[in-house]
């Protein structure tokens, strides 16, 4: 379509239909934000990154990635309405003006497109990319799993048929290469939120061992505001705490990388809801999560501005 006011941001789309929508979005604000292509995914997709930006050349940053597991399709429909809610929402709303006066943001939408796409094509539940090789007979590594960060530890699986295959070795996976390569290069990121879904819980790190990180108190205690601010919204409750003892141990995840690499907020959301519908989350709740997940946000990201 020719711009943003004929999507639906109640539904879900097509790798195709996003990659569309963010074109015509980033065209139609192109005061605020650009698309930058940060690599390509192992079938040679595009993988891009929406930049809010203000202005000045290198703004502390925050990270967000939605859709590193392909079939959460509620984290690619609340990444996009989160997109639409910043651009509406500059120039209003007091703490996100502030934080974009002082800060840019990132947005990745579409994490994983070969495995995205593999969602919509072949396999609803699909959560790896689909990276092949040569004599393995399974296709993909977890995503979440492939990161140097505690890499090859418990909580993550050697076997390529397992859904958690962290893959031959630290970053082989583009998806994961690009994101390590732009955000070191860039080297001023202060917070990185990457988005799963579900079980609604907001964790941090760290997943790979039950040590409690150094930070673990402010952590602990902005992750409760957050949950908090989320709760007001539409009465959702979630869990939070560090990954490990929250939910279980799992290693060479993202936010154990962002956390070693200097990055001190570093938090992973699990959204809606808690097993009901679980990955086929209906649209009817799209805009409800992202509205609530939109405060949760805003929470971490002022933090994050005033410390
Ligand atoms: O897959 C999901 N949720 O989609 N989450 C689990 C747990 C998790 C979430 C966040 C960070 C680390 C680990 C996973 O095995 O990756
Ligand atoms: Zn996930």
């Amino acid at each position: 379509e020719r711009s943003t006011s004929s999507f639906s941001y109640s539904s879900y789309h097509t790798l195709e239909e996003i990659y569309s929508w963010i074109d015509n979005f980033v065209t139609e604000h192109s005061n605020i934000v650009s698309k930058i292509q940060i690599g390509n995914s192992f079938e040679n997709r595009s993988i891009l990154v929406l930049k809010f930006s203000t202005g000045g050349s290198r703004h502390p940053a925050i990270w967000i990635d939605t859709g590193i597991h392909s079939r959460e399709w509620i984290t690619h429909a609340t990444g996009i309405w989160t997109a639409n809610k910043i651009v509406s929402d500059y120039g209003k709303d007091r703490v996100l003006t502030d934080i974009l006066k002082a800060m840019d943001i990132f947005i990745e939408l579409v994490t994983n497109p070969d495995g995205f796409a593999f969602t919509h094509s072949m396999n609803r539940l699909w959560r790896k990319n689909k990276s092949i090789r040569p004599g393995i007979f399974c296709i993909g590594v977890d995503l979440n799993r492939n990161w140097k960060s505690g890499f090859g530890g418990n909580g993550s699986n050697s076997n390529p048929c397992s859904e958690t295959y962290h893959g031959p070795s630290p970053q082989s996976e583009p998806e994961v290469a690009a994101i390590v390569n732009f955000i070191t290069a860039h080297g001023n990121f202060k917070a990185l939120i990457s988005i799963h879904s579900y079980s609604q819980m907001l964790m941090y790190p760290y997943g790979r061992s039950l040590e409690p990180v150094s930070n673990q108190r402010e952590l602990y205690d902005l992750a409760k505001d957050a949950v908090e601010a989320l709760y007001k919204v539409h009465g959702i409750e979630y869990f939070f705490g560090s990954i490990s003892t929250t939910l279980y141990v799992a290693s060479g995840i993202t936010v154990d990388w962002a956390y070693d690499s200097g990055i001190k907020y570093a938090f992973s959301f699990e959204l809606r809801d808690t097993g009901r519908y679980g990955f086929l989350l209906p649209a009817t709740q799209i805009i409800p999560t992202a509205q609530e997940t939109w405060m949760a946000l805003r929470t971490i990201m002022e933090h994050t501005l005033n410390h």
